[in-house]
């Protein structure tokens, strides 16, 4: 991404409010127009009122001059209202594009990345290309307008000093362009350092627990004081860079003043310039200076926007989860069938190689293995967040890959080991929005063994952080409950009940032959309980398919007996 490309993607953000611009221009010219009458006013009210003596012109000045600031504060106020809202607009568009983006993102952009990094990276983004509708970045336009007046006032006054103030250009744009230059440099920094730093935020309160339990709060106060000094230090050169920048303008305007001051007074004592139009000469020389500095200034802005910028929109190109919303039939509840499939999370890594396999129609199936072996990415296929390499998936003969996601997702539910419960209470954390009658919330509670503990918690007990205030085994029930209040047709269990005490575990598998009896259900689990209800088992072997079929036939072959050692429950 160029910049002109970045500097196009930020006047779009303002397209849309084109009438607000409109009445925020109409009032800056006004103004401007207002305040470029103040320095001739000023010059009669000494030549004409206090030198030349006449004190109704004096008074009429002064009150006019009064109302003149009235009417410019009354259009600043204006002015200002139609800017916060265009700044709120454009900030909701922008969290907005964001968060739909994230949502539809590929599961793999969340693997290496936590929930403060990634809401980080947003608010820095966003509140840096929110500034492009700052008031200093309107007022620089209408600038223009004002040094426009003010060097024709300029040359009214006298054509000689007027070159002396144009000369303050160049050297004024020098000075800019080196800061700019810098400025870009460090925002860089401070961005990338920033993420960082909000990254090992982010990962060091998720893991709390293990800080304190294992006593590295010396350790994690070490990294913090690294990475926060790091960030400060960025964050501080910046803010000096912004005060060199104003000071070396502040010495250059009044370089400037000086050279007038002594050219003027020269003039003046040679009689060809009055007392008056030198205080004038003044004030009309910060119209020109004034702008100067601030459309110089855009190109400083702008050094802080940009890096920003670029790192939200290439964020905003990151690839989406292909939902296929544009295939409107529905998918068919039939057989699935794995098909030779292949599938690697990192290039070069193979995790499942030619997998093939059938799920028929209400069948039951148990998928066991080493660890590392590949039964949560066949699940992770299955449930389509990520894509197989090579080979297909069918349900019912089609290609999953061919159906719209939203539609395909409606078939699957999964009860996980590691399912995520929302800070709200049981009842919305079993339903997710879905319209559930009480009876049938009182089925699942008692199918999924919730019923005592719902006895004594109640369905509006809420929950914690992802479930911080339950056991282990409260929240695998919820996951089953909430996979039976979705009443999907297949159901995937991960080791969905390694939490779940004996008695529970019990109740939960007879479902299998209960309420889950006509649907298509696949089991990651090594418990013989379960292992010898099953119709097939599918035995996995570092991401090859060793052996299919019932349990009698796997507990004969070879891989078996390794994994007997493993697991002694099978
Ligand atoms: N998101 C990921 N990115 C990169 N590699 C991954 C990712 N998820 C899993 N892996 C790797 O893929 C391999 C298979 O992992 P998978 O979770 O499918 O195994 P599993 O059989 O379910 O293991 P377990 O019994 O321990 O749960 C492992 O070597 C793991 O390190």
């Amino acid at each position: 991404m160029t910049e002109k490309d970045i500097i196009h993607k930020l006047t779009y953000l303002l397209h849309g409010h084109r009438r607000k611009i409109f009445i925020i221009f109409g009032c800056l010219l006004i103004s401007t127009g207002l305040n470029l009458c103040i320095p001739f006013i000023s010059k009669e009210i000494m030549d004409e009122g206090f030198i030349g003596g006449n004190k109704n012109i004096l008074l009429y000045l002064v009150v006019g001059s009064f109302a003149i600031y009235m009417l410019i504060s009354a259009l600043n106020i204006i002015k200002e209202k139609v800017r916060v809202e265009i700044v709120a607009k454009v900030q909701y568009s922008l969290w907005h594009q964001a968060y739909e983006h994230l949502m539809r993102m590929k599961i793999n952009y969340f693997d290496d990345r936590n929930a403060a990094e990634i809401f980080n990276n947003l608010s820095v983004d966003i509140a840096n290309m929110v500034s492009v509708a700052d008031e200093s970045a309107f007022f620089v336009v209408t600038q223009a307008f004002s040094m426009v007046g003010g060097v024709i006032g300029l040359f009214i006054l006298d054509y000689r000093m007027t070159i002396l103030v144009l000369l303050f250009i160049p050297i004024k744009a020098v000075v800019m362009k080196y800061f700019a230059k810098y400025r870009k440099k460090v925002m860089d920094e401070f961005i990338l350092d920033s993420e960082k730093y909000s990254s090992w935020f982010g990962d060091t309160v998720g893991g709390v627990k293990e800080v304190k339990l294992f006593d590295i709060l010396d350790n994690k106060h070490r990294e913090f004081d690294e990475k926060q000094r790091v960030v400060i230090r960025k964050q501080k050169k910046m803010n000096m860079l912004s005060q060199w920048n104003s000071a070396a303008d502040d010495v250059l305007v009044h370089l400037l003043i000086t050279l007038i001051y002594i050219v003027g007074s020269n003039l003046v004592f040679n009689m060809q310039l009055s007392v008056g139009s030198i205080f004038a000469f003044i004030t009309y020389s910060s119209y020109v200076t004034g702008p100067i500095s601030a459309i110089l200034n855009i190109g400083y802005l702008l050094s802080g926007i940009i890096p920003s910028t670029k790192r939200y929109y290439m964020f905003m190109e990151l690839d989406e989860e292909n939902s296929n919303q544009k295939i409107t039939t529905s998918p068919q509840f039939g057989d699935i069938e794995l098909k030779n499939i292949s599938f690697a999370y990192e290039e070069g890594k193979p995790i499942l190689d030619g997998v093939s396999v059938i799920f028929t129609k209400g069948s039951k199936t148990a998928i066991i293995g080493r660890n590392g072996s590949g039964k949560t990415t066949i699940i992770n296929l299955l449930t389509r967040l990520y894509e197989p390499e090579n080979g297909q998936i069918l349900l019912n003969g089609t290609n999953i890959a061919d159906m719209s996601l939203q539609a395909y997702r409606e078939m699957v539910s999964i009860v996980s080991q590691q399912i995520y419960l929302f800070n709200d209470s049981i009842r919305n954390n079993i339903c997710l929005y879905k319209q559930v009658s009480d009876a049938m919330l009182k089925i699942a509670c008692r199918d999924s063994g919730l019923e005592d503990f719902i006895k004594e918690v109640s369905l509006d007990y809420v929950v914690g952080q992802n479930g911080a205030m339950l056991s282990g085994g409260q929240k695998q029930k919820i996951a089953l409950a909430r996979a039976l209040i979705h009443d999907k047709p297949i159901i995937i269990f991960d080791e969905a009940t390694s939490n779940t005490d004996a008695y529970s575990e019990q109740q939960i598998n007879a479902l299998l032959h209960t309420g889950l009896r006509d649907k298509t259900v696949i089991v990651i689990t090594h418990k013989k309980e379960v292992l010898s209800e099953v119709d097939q088992i599918v035995v996995l072997d570092d991401g090859k398919i060793d052996i299919v079929g019932g349990y009698e036939a796997v507990k004969k072959s070879k891989y078996w007996l390794q994994l007997r050692d493993d697991y002694v429950d099978i």
